[in-house]
């Protein structure tokens, strides 16, 4: 590890990364007290350092020594720089730790883990470090952490359905903009803040993250979709000795603090929260936030590093709540549980000053079985003591305070990893100093503009190809309509042709009944004429004359043979001549 001092930007002390002062105090658990920023603060308490004196009346004064204490104007960031930034890079090189804020209800815990968008708190701060510190991570994860600890290798059949957990999840924030509103407000507000840049990367990293909260004794996957009206499945604990976990409970695969940030408030969306007197918006719940990492050269040799985020339901006087029904339930279940948390914290500490050689009742609650490990010693874990300052709080915080006086002389073994060969565990880290804050900063603002203009190089590209598809269909469009105008034209042509045809004839057939009817005429005045002559020569030779049918015969034959003379020039057209013609006009059928 790099010897180096740090500097965080918002205060002008230093921290030591590995001196030997911090090594001292690694033996024994880290605990800070955060005072809450409120109106009213009570007179019975002074602060001097790392001091805090409670002055009762009556009694001697008692002084609680805290690793650091945060008074009210104490902001998130210095908080997290000052707390757990150094434990991340730790995590990076591969060591578990557990941060847990201990306090009463309404003290400030939730807001010191989680924060707002506008003062994020210490989990958002460790998301947002975590991934800058990091390279980019493979779009699918290559292992999978299994909930007892083991990883195995995945195919890609599995990649996929790990990858598509953390899209499912994604996906059902869509209803929840607010988050995603949130996560770019904080960027803005962190972007600022110092990064640390590894040095040399596994070709395997991966990040994991899970939620889950301890709930009235049950434990339930918060990352578990559930449907209207179905009941959350309860979890159980399984393994060995102090080596516990939680049988099923989900590990979600996230490539960025984007993606671990919605992840997260999608569960916190489904955490037990409940209106009481002391706070409106009170978490009923332990509830704990894991983020792990998995690092090695391939599937067979990786190395998984753990830390746990521990927020911790306030422990609450039910004198004071008025609770009753559920909220009773809930505040006996959530100070059982507490009470158990201070008699193991009280009997590792007593057998440890070897004052008294008792197991501790870790058994007695879910939470003090899954943080075994951590509360004897044996892994690395911290703790973030709330107070309320005023003055009604004043038996709560009393008794906060007296927990973590105890919790404060639990050693802790800061034990080298055991077989720990898959990689450098003491990497160099380059603490990004303000200059290259800056210079990472104008790096990202590049690479955005490059892939700004990659995007708008693409939507180009797909406009010209759509402007390209409308021109072709408009002038596909346009031959089709020539098309069918030529066509149209050609047939107005052919009809009109036919027409015209038609009409020549019909002038014809009219010509031609004209004549007919000038010869029937003549015929008839024939006729006429005949049948004058002859009935004036029969007046004048009665006797001479043959009888009237053969002067009819005569006549007709005349006729015949007129007709037919006349119909022999016209033998063509004869045939279509419509003699009932009223008008004498000949029509088309
Ligand atoms: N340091 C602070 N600065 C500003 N507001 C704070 C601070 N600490 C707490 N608050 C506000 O006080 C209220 C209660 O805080 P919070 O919910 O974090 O308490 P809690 O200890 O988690 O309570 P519970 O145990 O009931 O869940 C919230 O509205 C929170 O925003």
């Amino acid at each position: 590890m790099d010897d180096s001092y740090l500097r965080s930007r918002d205060s002008s002390e230093y921290y030591s990364m590995s001196s030997s002062s911090s090594e001292k105090e690694e033996k024994h658990v880290n605990v800070y007290l955060r005072i809450k920023a409120c109106v009213e603060i009570s007179r019975l308490y002074t602060i001097s350092d790392a001091t805090f004196t409670c002055h009762l009346s009556g009694h001697h004064d008692e002084n609680y020594k805290f690793t650091k204490i945060f008074k009210q104007e104490s902001t998130q960031q210095h908080i997290f720089v000052a707390t757990v930034k150094e434990k991340l890079r730790r995590f990076i090189d591969g060591k578990n730790s557990t941060l847990m804020t201990y306090g009463c209800s309404g003290s400030g815990k939730t807001f010191t883990l989680i924060g707002t968008p506008d003062e994020p708190g210490i989990i958002p701060r460790s998301i947002k470090y975590l991934f800058a510190s990091l390279p980019t991570l493979e779009n699918y994860p290559q292992v999978k952490l299994l909930a007892n600890g083991q990883v195995v290798s995945l195919n890609e059949d599995q990649k996929l359905k790990e990858k598509l957990l953390c899209s499912s999840i994604l996906k059902d924030m869509h209803g929840l903009k607010h988050h995603v509103k949130a996560f770019s407000t904080m960027q803005e507000r962190l972007s600022i803040e110092p990064v640390a840049v590894i040095d040399n990367i596994t070709p395997i990293m991966e990040i994991w993250v899970s939620l889950y909260e301890i709930y009235n004794e049950q434990i339930f996957d918060l990352l578990q979709p559930v449907t209207r009206g179905q009941c959350r499945p309860k979890l159980k604990i399984g393994g060995i000795h102090d080596n516990m976990y939680i049988k099923d409970l989900r590990h979600i695969y996230v490539r960025s603090g984007l993606e671990a940030y919605q992840v997260l408030q999608y569960g916190l969306e489904n955490r037990s929260k409940a209106s009481t007197s002391i706070n409106l918006h009170s978490s009923r719940s332990h509830c704990i936030f894991n983020i792990k990492l998995v690092q090695g050269h391939n599937c067979d040799n990786v190395h998984v590093s753990s830390i746990n985020f521990c927020d911790l339901a306030g422990s609450e006087r039910l004198k004071n709540t008025l609770n009753n029904g559920d909220r009773l339930k809930e505040s006996s279940c959530i100070n059982s549980s507490l009470l158990v948390l201070r008699r193991c914290i009280t009997m590792v500490r007593n057998s440890q000053n070897k004052k008294e050689n008792t197991i501790p009742p870790f058994r007695e609650s879910k939470l003090t079985q899954l943080f075994q490990m951590a509360l004897t010693g044996k892994e690395d874990i911290h703790l973030m003591v709330n107070i309320n300052p005023s003055t009604h709080m004043f038996t709560e915080t009393h008794h906060t305070l007296n927990f973590s006086s105890v919790a404060k002389e639990v050693l802790i073994d800061d034990l080298p990893l055991e077989g720990s060969t898959h990689f450098d565990h003491n990497r160099n880290y380059h603490e990004a100093s303000e200059d290259k804050i800056i210079e990472e900063l104008i790096a990202r603002r590049d690479e955005f503009r490059e892939r700004t203009e990659k995007v708008e190089e693409e939507n180009n590209k797909i406009r010209d190809e759509i402007a390209e598809l409308v021109l072709k269909i408009s002038e596909e469009k346009l031959q089709t309509e020539q098309y069918i105008d030529e066509q149209r034209n050609i047939f107005i042509k052919e009809n009109n042709k036919i027409i015209h045809g038609m009409n020549d004839e019909i002038e014809k057939l009219k010509k031609r009944n004209e004549e007919l009817l000038k010869i029937k005429r003549e015929l008839q005045k024939k006729t006429e004429y005949i049948c004058i002559i002859s009935s004036d020569s029969s007046d004048d030779t009665d006797e001479g004359v043959e009888d009237e049918g053969d002067s009819d015969d005569y006549s007709s034959n005349y006729e015949v043979l007129d007709y037919e003379e006349s119909s022999a020039n016209h033998s063509d057209s004869s045939d279509h001549i419509d003699h009932n013609d009223n008008d004498g006009q000949t029509k088309l059928p």
